[in-house]
């Protein structure tokens, strides 16, 4: 008897655990609907390694605005254009902000960067220096030179690899990391080949960039359960603070070398790439807000991986999509032919008359977008959403992967069809909820316009300049679509192709002197 009343005292201290636990899941607050959750982990069990699709799959149960908890974090995720638009419209002043993370204090000069930046007078301040400054129509056309150039010279590079399989994805990597580096610190800062005395050569600089995407999305649990920070279980923070070294000492190498050459060129200096504004604005004693090294430091590495993971990511999906569709390779060729011709490359100023190569960038977005759930929005102050009551400290992601396949916006949601949005006024200047890759209001990517340009040019140049096919016995059928995740959800085996050159020979020689 007396064991059984042992039993049924352990049984109620269990039970008033757990309800107490759970709480205040539906009981005081008007929540969302959810999946009821576990102690401690809550609902991070029911998060697979692909996050979109296992929040696509919850939301077909629990419908578009759901409430979850990451271990002690509230959590809600939005998988209708209606209820994207509350989080990144008509709410956008409460969810302006970003959570303080392990990888944005270690790997994000303690979120002294934009991307990952909380709502605050240092993110204010940054994002108007990339609205004014950095990424102003004057300073991005003034660089176009630069997309020109790389983009010519890596026509050129396929063009001697023609006939033999390909893997696309190294090839846009460089190019675009090319691009951007030139852009953005005026020069590569990677060796080509052994010849060249560089601090980094490209693989380690994309390692590095590898790592970054890793480390800033992974499920890292004391981000979650804070109480766990000291043990460091899962070794990121170890990998976060050697990864940050690394990057540390490639920023110090490129700033002593712009430092110096505005040194010796004194009031002949002319600000050439984003890194020279950076640091005249660093050294400008009457600034109301001073920006500090480590800040310019994470603003420049927010462009450069910013730019370098998405963009490349989304030109492998373009392709690929393309390549199991030859009719649509065709279709672009046409197109190109008819207003560019067989004797000259794209330029910029041809996009308005190229609509095809456009709808096919949409449709890939759709489909395909690089930041899958947006960056995480946090809730500034309480606020009602909806119907719904949700605190302040709430996490909201957007769950544009699941936007792009709602068969209540979109016909025969898994067909690459860019016809679609022939006739259409949908665009992705964060304007229509149904398409979003590059968000919409306070936090949208400031990049978006560069980003545009460089996808427009370096896609038309590739179907201009070159047929695409699959190597070998290869059938379309073959080509798996499956992802990572990562700061860009990529696919998880690389696309491999083989390239015939479509126009005249001289074409491709001519371009490597421009
Ligand atoms: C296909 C290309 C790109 C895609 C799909 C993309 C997408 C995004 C997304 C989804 C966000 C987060 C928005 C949010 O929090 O709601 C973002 C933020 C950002 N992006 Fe992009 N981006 C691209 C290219 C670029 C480029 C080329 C640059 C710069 C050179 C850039 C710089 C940034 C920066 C600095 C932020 C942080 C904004 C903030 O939090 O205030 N991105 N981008």
């Amino acid at each position: 008897m007396e064991s059984l009343s042992w039993i049924l005292l352990a049984t109620s201290i269990f039970l008033l655990i757990f309800k107490l636990l759970n709480y205040p899941h539906g009981t005081r607050k008007n929540l969302p609907p959810g999946p009821r959750p576990w102690p401690l982990i809550r609902n991070l069990n029911l998060i697979g390694p692909l996050p979109h699709p296992s929040l696509h799959n919850l939301s077909q149960t629990y419908g578009k605005l759901m409430y979850l908890k990451f271990g002690s974090v509230p959590v809600l995720i939005a998988s209708s254009p209606d209820m994207a638009k509350l989080f990144l419209k008509t709410h956008y002043h409460i969810f302006a902000s970003r959570p303080l993370t392990a990888a944005g204090k270690y790997t994000s000069y303690n979120h002294q960067d934009n991307l990952f930046a909380p709502y605050n007078h240092h993110w204010k301040h940054g994002r108007k220096i990339y609205l004014n400054e950095v990424f102003s129509s004057k300073r991005v056309d003034s660089t176009e030179y630069i997309r020109v150039q790389e983009t010519h010279h890596f026509l050129s590079s396929l063009h001697s690899m023609s006939g033999n399989p390909i893997m696309l994805k190294e090839h846009v990597s460089r190019v675009i990391l090319s691009q951007i580096n030139r852009t953005v610190l005026v020069r590569k800062y990677f060796s080509q080949s052994k010849d060249e005395k560089e601090s980094l050569t490209f693989e380690e600089i994309k390692e590095m960039f590898d790592e970054f995407s890793v480390l800033n999305v992974a499920f890292h649990l004391a981000d979650w359960m804070p109480w766990m920070g000291f043990m460091d279980l899962q070794g990121y923070v170890k990998r976060m603070k050697a990864l940050s070294k690394k990057f540390h000492k490639f920023y110090e190498h490129v700033f002593d070398e712009h430092k110096d050459r505005m040194k010796d060129e004194k009031e002949g200096f002319v600000v050439r790439d984003f890194v020279s504004v950076l640091l005249k604005l660093a050294d400008d004693l009457n600034l109301e807000v001073k920006l500090s090294i480590d800040a310019v430091k994470g603003l420049t590495q927010d462009l450069i991986i910013g730019a370098t993971d998405t963009t490349t990511a989304t030109i492998e999906w373009a392709m690929s999509e393309l390549i199991k569709q030859p009719r649509l390779i065709k279709k672009a060729a046409k197109e190109l032919d008819r207003v560019i011709g067989k004797e000259r490359w794209l330029q910029e100023t041809d996009f308005t008359n190229l609509p095809f190569i456009d709808l096919i960038l949409k449709e890939t977005m759709r489909l395909h977008p690089a930041g899958v759930l947006l960056a995480p929005h946090l809730a500034l102050e309480d606020c009602k959403v909806d119907t719904y009551d949700i605190s302040k400290g709430t996490i909201a992601f957007i769950n544009i992967w699941s936007i792009g396949r709602d068969s209540a916006v979109w016909d025969d949601v898994d067909s690459f069809r860019p016809e679609r949005f022939l006739g259409s006024d949908i665009d992705v200047n964060g304007h229509h909820f149904v398409l979003l890759p590059f968000s919409s209001g306070r936090r949208m990517c400031p990049g978006y316009r560069l980003a545009l340009k460089m996808m427009r040019s370096l896609l038309g140049n590739m179907l201009h300049g070159f047929n695409w096919k699959l190597p070998g016995n290869m059938r379309c059928e073959d080509i798996k679509m499956e992802e990572v995740y990562g700061l860009s959800a990529k696919r998880k085996s690389p696309l491999v192709a083989v390239l015939e050159p479509r126009l005249p020979s001289h074409m491709y020689h001519q371009v490597a002197d421009v």
